[in-house]
């Protein structure tokens, strides 16, 4: 995704006017009508990187942390992946996010519900593990770890890490998630939020979370739709599609504070693969 040198040589006069970063953002969202998450990619592009070929990344600039990724931009409409081909349905570039046709097929979407044993109430992960009252208010659907033995599992993770290009051993194992009416998942971020009580020792064990593909097992009668709350987008639970978003700098700004509406009929079943970056050793923790 470019942007125009207009839009360059305005940022340029303004920080030569002494505005500050944040004026520009909100300048260039008011002005230009972009999304405050692009216009602070651009205002990072242009200020610290001097234009950075006028184009914006998902990835912050300067950023070397490697994160999954769909390659949209090597194909058609249509991704071939070894077992599959995949429609790209919809997509966003900062905050990346794709949505996908095809991913699975109707058989991958039963077995998987079927696989699914031993629910209990979904735990938040906010880097907390223990799951509080007010967790449990926040998401109401039960969950289920799928156990990586099962030969469809095995299936739909290897696409996952073909789609996204990322190692198997930083997939976390699959988990189900099952809404019943009435049941919703409030607006919240995936990745493990710094500060929190077990953080350091989550992300120096098994890495931060970095992306999340969540796969649509059925297409729920009413409700049930998953947001971008900041973003304004708002995608329907249809069975066999998927979707994925990034957040390569986990944090706020990420602009990936989403949730999943209410399901008032019928139920909603999901997949959610949560892939992580390599585990970072830190030195404030001692493992055992
Ligand atoms: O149910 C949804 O649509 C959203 C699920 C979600 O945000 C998650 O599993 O992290
Ligand atoms: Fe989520």
């Amino acid at each position: 995704m470019q942007f125009t040198e207009e839009v360059q040589q305005t940022l340029q006069h303004l920080k030569a006017q002494g505005k500050t970063y944040t004026q520009c953002v909100f300048l260039l969202a008011g002005e230009f009508g972009y999304s405050l998450p692009v216009a602070h990619r651009i205002t990072e592009a242009v200020w610290n990187l001097d234009g950075n070929q006028q184009e914006i990344f998902h990835i912050p600039p300067g950023s070397s942390v490697a994160c999954p990724e769909i390659d949209t931009r090597r194909h058609g409409a249509s991704i071939p992946l070894s077992d599959r081909h995949v429609r790209v349905a919809f997509e966003q570039i900062a905050p990346r996010i794709v949505l996908l046709d095809d991913f699975l097929s109707d058989q991958e979407c039963d077995a998987l519900c079927a696989s699914a044993e031993g629910f209990r109430a979904s735990v938040v992960m906010s880097g907390n593990d223990a799951a509080t009252e007010v967790d449990r208010g926040i998401r109401t659907s039960m969950s289920a770890t799928l156990p990586s033995s099962n030969i469809f599992v095995q299936k739909v993770q290897r696409r996952t890490a073909e789609l996204l290009n990322w190692p198997l051993q930083q997939c976390e194992t699959l988990q189900i998630q099952r809404y019943l009416p009435g049941d919703q998942y409030k607006p919240h971020y995936d990745y493990f939020q710094p500060g929190a009580d077990d953080f350091e020792q989550i992300v120096s064990r098994s890495g931060q979370r970095i992306g999340t593909l969540i796969m649509y097992l059925n297409t729920p009668e009413q409700g049930g739709d998953t947001y971008f709350w900041n973003l304004g987008i708002k995608i329907k639970a249809r069975k066999g599609s998927a979707l994925f978003f990034s957040y390569p700098d986990a944090t706020t700004r990420s602009g990936t504070f989403h949730g999943g509406d209410m399901v008032t009929a019928g139920e909603k079943w999901i997949a959610t693969q949560w892939l992580r970056t390599p585990p970072v050793p830190s030195t404030a923790v001692c493992d055992q």
